[in-house]
């Protein structure tokens, strides 16, 4: 491995999947570039913008194209083609899952935040990987107060989507949603967005109800291998990360409000046993809708069924462990301008 390790950090992450001794460089502009554990890397420039910038990829080793992304940021702001001008704590969150090519090893990453890792008898490599990121995230966003905290966790969906991009929104326990991060995600190609309705365990939502920071899941097209994936794709998204960190004040063009495409999670489908079956096709794309009443899906004697007009699945996965989300059905709804700060 020739050149700085810092060029070569996500390659070096691989070689050491749970644990990377802590090092320290400097990039050429003065910013001082700590790597904090194997995927895990914090810029601090020397004077620093307003914003604290987390941005996750691999949480889900198997979803490539946004570990590819960042990759791509962090090889421009390691050469200096790409200025840092705001604090970022850049992850990798789970290098040894990247490795095997898989989304997870013995447990979802993505459902063991807010202390998830930590109740039951349970132990996990990725239990302990979620408490680790959790203490990480801490230590970021706490090292100063009064900034704008902002967490993109970005994944890639196992199915093909009839919305190509989309953003989960983490509950926000009734206070408003930010128009000016709608009018980032759509210039940044996401115009699809689902309003959670409930607390969940999620990377995202724990830095949104820990931290107050403005957090999303960032579903940005479909699990490919790496190598496969279109850059162009996600130019957008590109484009508008590389201008938040290198330009202090930037903001996205005005929020087109009527053009955003927006869902409420209406119901979240567990699977309780071995008898839990879809009564649909494996192959439907995430945001197929059903008639109301169409019956969706069984578990010995509990049955689910679409409630409302234009009510669509997201995320349907038979083969997740008892007692985790196999879906998501979402209805379509209207964001109104007093929805929004
Ligand atoms: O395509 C799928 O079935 C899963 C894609 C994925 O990893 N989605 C996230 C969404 C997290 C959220 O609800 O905020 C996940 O399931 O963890
Ligand atoms: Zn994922």
């Amino acid at each position: 491995m020739s050149g700085s390790r810092l060029e070569h950090f996500l390659e070096l992450s691989r070689q050491y999947p749970w644990h990377l001794a802590p090092f320290t460089e400097r990039l050429a502009d003065g910013t001082r570039a700590e790597v904090w554990d194997t995927g895990v890397l914090c810029l601090e420039p020397a004077s620093p913008g307003t914003r604290d910038i987390v941005i996750s990829c691999g949480i889900h080793g198997n979803e490539t194209a946004p570990i590819e992304l960042c990759q791509r940021l962090l090889q421009q702001l390691v050469t200096g083609h790409l200025k840092c001008r705001q604090r970022l704590l850049l992850i990798f969150g789970n290098p040894a899952a990247m490795n095997a090519g898989v989304r997870e090893l013995e447990e979802n990453l993505n459902r063991l935040f807010s202390g998830a890792h930590a109740r039951g008898e349970k132990t996990s490599r990725e239990r302990q990987r979620a408490a680790a990121l959790e203490g990480y995230v801490t230590r970021f966003f706490e090292a100063r107060s009064g900034s704008e905290r902002l967490h993109y966790d970005l994944h890639t969906a196992i199915r093909p989507s009839l919305h190509e991009k989309f953003a989960v929104y983490p509950f926000t326990h009734g206070a408003p949603y930010s128009r000016n991060q709608l009018a980032f995600l759509q210039a940044a190609g996401v115009n699809t967005i689902l309003l959670s309705q409930a607390p969940t365990t999620t990377f995202s939502y724990f830095s949104a109800h820990a931290f107050g920071a403005h957090a999303f899941t960032l579903e940005l097209g479909k699990v490919m291998p790496f190598g496969q994936n279109d850059a162009r794709r996600l130019a957008d998204m590109a484009h508008c990360l590389s201008a938040l960190l290198s330009t202090p004040g930037w903001q996205p063009p005005a929020l087109k409000l009527a053009e955003l495409e927006v869902f409420d999670v209406s119901q979240e489908i567990i699977k309780h046993s071995a008898d839990f079956r879809f009564s649909f096709n494996n192959d439907v794309s995430n945001f197929t809708s059903f008639e109301p009443g169409a019956l969706l899906a069984s578990d010995g004697e509990h049955r689910w069924y679409a409630r409302t007009s234009g009510e669509a699945v997201v995320f349907p996965n038979a083969g997740v462990a008892l007692g985790q989300r196999a879906a998501l059905m979402v209805s379509p709804v209207r964001l109104g301008e007093g929805q929004l700060v």
